[in-house]
């Protein structure tokens, strides 16, 4: 490790950048030009999220993480008079030793593989509010841990962002992360799909038999989403596998060893569940060993603007658009509005208005559509014959739950929100009314 903070230390030393109060970049250092291959000319007056990318993680006070022309670094951001000053920094004495080995650890996986795969690392995990700091600096603890850890917070808080974070910086890395929404999976398949199937295990079971999920993510890292809407029945089945270490395909003979790391996520009070004897009390405190808890976005409103303006960003390469910035009265109502649906439902916000927007400015007007004022548009009055009070509630419920999924892009968690109901009843209706 020596060998590589000095050789990295050398490369950096003077590595500086100057902005002006917006971001621009208005000054570089010939050595930042030099060791980062920065061409004066091409990088003056560019956002400076266009050079330090993956920006956000706080290592420790004004120190940041962030990779730099591909090359993860940590540097200090300054206010000065007028801007900041970037400045590359890797001095064994300015960062702290586990600072240094998480860093080298994302050293390593971008040169293991050249280029990044578009799994996510904490980098990608946007925000520099106390809160959100300290739960991602707590993660990056606990990830090089093989633990089981537990991630709470509401719908669309980025709890599979952390999983995902936490897989790519342990020793898991190189292996699968397998994501299972355990609302998605009726009881009835729960078996099949996790623990897979020998061939002819059942009518309707593939010729070939078929590996389930455990053993798909055999060395590597299972993420369980929802954990809380797995049935009393299914909580067993999974704690005999956490508990022995075995699993058996449907069907089979034989039982192979499991070796995973199980991250588990809810947006329910798990504890509370556990009281009212709806989830079992042994696979919580199996589960409950690293409890994260992701603040939601109305507690750490100082991240809204930084989120928005980063997928402002990410908008633009995928649209090809030029938006530069928000007009005021948008960032006040960003920045007042409660978000229930979370950063899921500020980016998919921003993500409607960048189809709108035009020229450099995104407005209000361009997110100005019905739900933010709570009107919904009248649909033409059709005179119909009035049903049998059931019939009429079904139809409604219907109608309610085809206008939440338009609302929401066709995202249930979020559609789940703006209904007041939980996700799983949500899916449960979905199901029974047979709609797409
Ligand atoms: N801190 C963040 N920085 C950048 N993007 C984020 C952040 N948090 C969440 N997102 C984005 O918001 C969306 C929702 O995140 P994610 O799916 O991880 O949430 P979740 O808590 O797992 O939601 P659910 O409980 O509904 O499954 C994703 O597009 C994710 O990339």
């Amino acid at each position: 490790m020596t060998n590589d903070i000095g050789q990295l230390e050398k490369q950096v030393q003077a590595a500086k950048l100057v902005t002006d109060h917006t971001g621009r970049i208005k000054d570089i250092s010939p050595a930042m030009s030099y060791h980062f291959s920065l061409k004066e000319e091409e990088v003056l007056n560019c956002s400076v999220h266009a050079v330090i990318k993956e920006a956000g993680t706080r290592r420790k006070d004004g120190v940041f993480y962030g990779v730099i022309a591909g090359v993860p670094c940590l540097y200090q951001s300054e206010k000065t008079v007028g801007g900041r000053t970037y400045q590359v920094l890797l001095r064994e004495n300015d960062v702290h030793k586990k600072e240094l080995q998480f860093m080298l650890q994302a050293m390593d996986r971008t040169k293991g593989k050249g280029k990044r795969d578009n799994r996510y690392g904490f980098g990608e995990i946007l925000g520099n509010s106390a809160s959100i700091c300290q739960v991602k600096d707590l993660a990056a603890k606990i990830a090089i841990s093989n633990s089981t850890v537990l991630l709470t917070g509401e719908s669309g808080t980025g709890k599979e962002l952390f999983a995902q974070a936490i897989h790519d910086l342990s020793s898991r890395k190189n292996h699968p992360f397998v994501a299972v929404n355990c609302v998605a999976i009726p009881d009835d398949l729960f078996e099949s799909e996790i623990f897979g199937y020998e061939a002819g295990a059942f009518s309707g079971a593939k010729k070939e038999g078929k590996p389930g999920k455990i053993e798909l993510a055999q060395h590597g890292t299972l993420f369980l989403d929802e954990i809380s809407e797995l049935t009393y029945q299914s909580q067993g089945k999974l704690l005999r596998v956490l508990q022995e270490r075995e699993v058996e395909r449907l069907g089979g003979t034989a039982s192979k060893n499991v070796d995973i790391r199980v991250i588990a996520a809810t947006n329910r009070d798990l504890k509370s569940l556990v009281k009212e004897g709806k989830f079992r009390q042994d696979l919580f405190y199996r589960l409950y060993v690293f409890d994260l808890q992701i603040p939601a976005l109305r507690q750490r409103k100082d991240d809204i603007l930084l989120l928005a303006q980063a997928f402002i960003e990410e908008y633009n390469r995928k649209m090809g658009k030029e938006i530069e910035r928000m007009d005021l009265e948008l960032e006040e109502w960003l920045v007042h509005y409660d978000w229930p649906g979370n950063v899921r439902e500020l980016k998919s916000y921003i993500e409607r208005g960048m189809n709108i927007a035009e020229g450099k400015t995104l407005k209000m007007d361009h997110l100005a559509f019905p739900s933010f004022s709570g009107q919904i548009p009248k649909e033409e009055e059709q005179p119909t014959a009035l049903e049998s009070l059931e019939a009429e509630v079904r139809n409604a419920e219907i109608h309610a739950i085809q206008k939440a999924l338009k609302e929401a892009d066709g995202d249930r968690s979020l559609a789940a929100h703006l209904l007041r109901i939980h996700v799983a009843s949500l899916y449960r209706k979905i199901s029974k009314y047979n709609l797409k």
